[in-house]
């Protein structure tokens, strides 16, 4: 949860496996883990909130046996409130939910942190960020899509960083992921902007080498960050 103390700010890269071989799903965590990746993002998808089906909490389960990896689940399904004790019970670590399915946010983090997860509140391109300030300050993560959800391999959308400066002005601490086409050519923009915590799949995955891509794009935030951010953010 957000707290007032202001301290640096930890990049943390976050592969998506949705851009993986999910026949090896326990392999490529395991790999992107080696490249050192921070978080293991897991694209929930559940057809009817996004058109597109990826996984459930059953994948999750069987997953967690073969990894100590933080399993960071991004649910882009209709009715979030139905999945969180499955996915506490399969061993999720933190689970994102859209503001634009829930009717009631404040309830849904609760729910999330009584079953020991982590919430993420993610909003969509098109939802100004005004609808997910009242409920930062209980969420340890929020979560600003740079493209629409449902398919990896699309192009990052530069009009979305003012959301993240608004965010990053009012809650120094918290961690602000961006998802969506981030890549060498725009990471340095979504740090400066004030985002700390980056989903990558295709430029990850498809890199030649994923090592060297998950080490090119903390060192371009680490170096935008922090140094984007005014004495009194740190
Ligand atoms: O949530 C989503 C898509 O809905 C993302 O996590 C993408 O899967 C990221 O992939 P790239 O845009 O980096 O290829």
């Amino acid at each position: 949860m957000a707290s007032s103390t202001n301290k640096l700010l930890k990049v943390k890269i976050a592969p998506s496996l949705l851009s993986g071989d999910f026949a090896q799903l326990a392999n490529e965590c395991q790999r992107m883990l080696g490249f050192g990746a921070d978080y293991l993002h897991m694209d929930v998808m559940d057809g009817h909130f996004v058109p597109n089906l990826t996984l459930g909490a059953p994948i999750i389960k069987s997953l967690r046996p073969h990894t100590k990896g933080f399993l960071d689940c991004h649910c882009m399904v209709s009715n979030p409130e139905q999945w969180v004790d499955d996915f506490s019970k399969a061993g999720a670590d933190s689970y994102g939910f859209h503001i634009e399915a829930t009717k009631d946010a404040g309830s849904l983090i609760k729910k999330i942190h009584e079953a020991n997860m982590r919430a993420c509140l993610v909003i969509k391109p098109k939802t100004p960020v005004e609808a997910a300030l009242p409920y930062l300050k209980d969420v340890d993560m929020v979560l600003i899509m740079t493209v629409e959800p449902g398919f990896g391999g699309q192009k990052f959308m530069p009009e979305m960083m003012p959301k993240v400066t608004a965010i990053r002005k009012e809650f120094p601490n918290l961690d602000i992921q961006v998802d969506g086409g981030i890549d060498l050519t725009n990471v340095g923009l979504a740090s400066s902007a004030g985002a700390n915590v980056f989903v990558a799949g295709s430029s990850i995955f498809h890199a030649q080498s994923p090592k060297d891509m998950i080490a090119e794009l903390r060192k371009i935030a680490e170096s935008k960050l922090n140094s984007s951010l005014t004495p009194s953010q740190l």
